[in-house]
């Protein structure tokens, strides 16, 4: 488990002090993925180099796999770094060596036999399936393929925890797609706990269990992915949700006065928002039969977020102003979120 305990970071500049992370406390469980988002300059960086302590918390406790680092002396600080590997967005691989050579260096000094060391990046090579690649220089391989290279080379000494400071912002969206899978299937196969930050919330959506939002130096928000996505409570993790949705595209069509989102007399424009609970049942005819009100479905939008659904709709509600009232109370009681967005 990697605990964060009241973590402060300020840097002293010639011009100001800048707090960089201020006051934040996480718990982050074993076997975890779990993602730290937020806009650039929100501290995610900062944050996530005080669990290896590569920046030295101001203030604050860390502590990983048991051990408190902040009170480690040098040498016990640095045999406990070597269980946390660590990625970054420009892969930071040796330019002047292969490869194999890049992988094999943390385990120089390693208790493993020579013959051990070269299973271990063998192994390591067809993990990453890069093995036709390990004469190749870094400057020979593509973007992804480099932080393949960087992924293999954090785990080499079977790592409990690996860090990934933005690992795939420097990559097109299908290299992402594959690097974030690799993440995956290394965290099902070896269980090890990965810390993920991103200003991407597709990002976190694609793999992570959970999720903290960072805004100003603060966590503002924290849980599970799936509870986030859907009941988000600060303003930042509502517009970072609506990067991964084309519904933001609504609000815009309603500020535009767009034909499309157009309402007569006796309708209302209504976003209703969904998940698991409410798509068990037929709630859409049920309103039409119960309260007489018609529905004309002007946008829908669902994900799977963890297996499960979480939707999006916007609809035009015609009826009785009174018929209308119900309908959206009888949706509430069954936790669709209802949000009338013209009327
Ligand atoms: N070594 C440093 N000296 C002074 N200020 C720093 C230092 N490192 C970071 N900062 C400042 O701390 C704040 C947080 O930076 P940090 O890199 O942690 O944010 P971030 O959320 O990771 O941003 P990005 O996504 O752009 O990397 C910023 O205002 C940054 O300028």
């Amino acid at each position: 488990m990697i605990r964060l305990e009241n973590i402060s970071k300020t840097f002293n500049t010639k011009d100001a002090d800048v707090h960089a992370v201020r006051d934040v406390t996480l718990e982050i469980q074993d076997g975890e993925i779990f993602g730290i988002i937020g806009f650039s300059g929100a501290g995610k960086s900062t944050l996530v180099r005080c669990i290896n302590l590569l920046e030295r918390p101001t203030k604050g406790r860390v502590f990983v796999n048991g051990a408190e680092l902040t009170s480690l002396n040098e040498k016990e600080l640095r045999n406990e770094r070597k269980k946390i590997g660590m990625i970054f967005q420009h892969f930071n691989l040796m330019s002047q060596r292969t490869v194999y050579q890049n992988i094999a260096y943390p385990l120089k000094g390693s208790k493993l036999s020579k013959e051990e060391q070269e299973q271990k990046i063998l192994s390591l090579l067809e993990l990453i399936d890069l093995k036709d690649k390990k004469d190749a220089y870094p400057s020979q391989l593509s973007g992804g393929q480099k932080q393949r290279v960087a992924i293999a080379r954090a785990l080499a000494n079977d790592p409990k925890v690996l860090l990934c400071d933005e690992a795939t912002s420097a990559l097109d969206p299908q290299t992402t797609k594959s690097i974030l899978k690799l993440l995956k299937s290394i965290n099902e196969k070896t269980g090890i706990t990965i810390v993920l930050i991103t200003h991407e919330m597709a990002v976190v959506k694609d793999i992570c269990d959970k999720v903290a939002v960072m805004e100003n130096g603060c966590v503002v928000e924290e849980g599970p992915i799936l509870e986030v996505f859907s009941h988000p409570k600060a303003k930042i993790t509502k517009n970072f949700i609506a990067t991964t949705s084309s519904i933001s595209h609504v609000y815009e069509l309603v500020e535009e006065h767009s034909p499309v989102v157009d309402i007569q007399k006796g309708q209302r424009l209504v976003k209703l928002n969904y998940d698991s609970v409410s798509t068990s049942k037929a709630l859409i005819s049920e309103v039409s039969r119960n309260f007489h009100v018609d529905t004309n479905i002007v946008f829908g939008n669902v994900e799977i977020i963890q297996g499960s659904p979480l939707g999006d709709l916007v609809v035009i509600f015609s009826g009785k102003h009174e018929d209308i009232d119900q309908a959206i109370a009888y949706l509430e009681k069954y936790e669709v979120g209802v949000e009338v967005m013209k009327q």
